[in-house]
């Protein structure tokens, strides 16, 4: 079985999409084109979550020339959108072009890098902030962090987002390289989101990188190391 059929894992499947993800997973990619790659991104993979999850209406539309039948995208002011820090901000600067009125919320988490994985294969996540709006029924909710990788981080940041609040009606994991094992961790611990990601990569290595991957994508974002 693949890992799709595996888990409620499925691809972003723009060609755009895996042209900017080729571009900055070559690592002669400097900063700011790596910055604006995971911009461009997450605007695709915004219009993506539009066109395949989203419905729309008729409306009536007078042009200046006429009166005709328009469509319009509803629910967009039932979007909340979380970034998680840091890697995922230039990503959710593009998803909001995509979804402009999105409410957000903001978590930062880090992997516990020097404790190294443990024999289950997860990270221990330090948690330093946490600020979520409230969710309601009618909310679709995006946890955007282009990475994912043991699912350490990402089943921590749900636990967070879910908890005390009403279960909102989608949820999406959005990512840009996923590992499978952190589908598979994801999928595991809530059956209830939807995994998106533009590529779904070969294996970790022995110290929690996804392979092929594009390295640390907090550290080439922010130009630290
Ligand atoms: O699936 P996991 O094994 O948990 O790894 C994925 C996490 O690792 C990266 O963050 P990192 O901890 O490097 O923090 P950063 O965004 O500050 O670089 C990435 O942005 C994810 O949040
Ligand atoms: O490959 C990986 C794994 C975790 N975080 C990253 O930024 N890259
Ligand atoms: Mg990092």
């Amino acid at each position: 079985m693949t890992i799709e059929e595996r888990t409620n894992a499925s691809l972003v499947t723009h060609a755009l999409a895996r042209d900017t993800l080729s571009r900055i997973r070559d690592v002669e990619t400097q900063q700011v084109s790596f910055r604006k790659g995971l911009v461009k991104l997450g605007r695709i993979c915004g219009y993506e979550i539009i066109d395949g999850a989203m419905e729309t209406e008729y409306v009536p539309v007078r042009t200046p020339l006429t009166e005709m039948t328009g469509e319009r995208v509803t629910g967009l002011e039932n979007i909340v959108i979380i970034n998680v820090l840091r890697a995922a901000t230039p990503f959710v600067e593009g998803l909001l072009k995509a979804f402009p009125r999105a409410r957000q919320g903001v978590i930062s988490a880090g992997r516990d890098e020097e404790a190294g994985m443990n024999e289950r294969g997860e990270f221990p996540i330090s948690i330093d902030y946490v600020k979520l709006p409230q969710i309601t029924p009618e909310d679709t909710v995006i946890v955007a962090d282009p990475m994912l990788a043991t699912g350490s981080t990402m089943c921590v940041v749900l636990d967070h987002v879910l908890s005390d609040q009403p279960e909102p009606a989608k949820l999406f994991v959005l990512s840009a390289v996923s590992a499978p094992d952190g589908l598979l961790r994801v999928s595991e611990q809530f059956p209830q989101a939807d995994l998106l990601t533009v590529a779904i990569d070969d294996h970790l290595d022995e110290n929690g990188f996804i392979v092929p991957g594009l390295g640390d994508a907090g550290d080439r974002a922010f130009g630290t190391d």
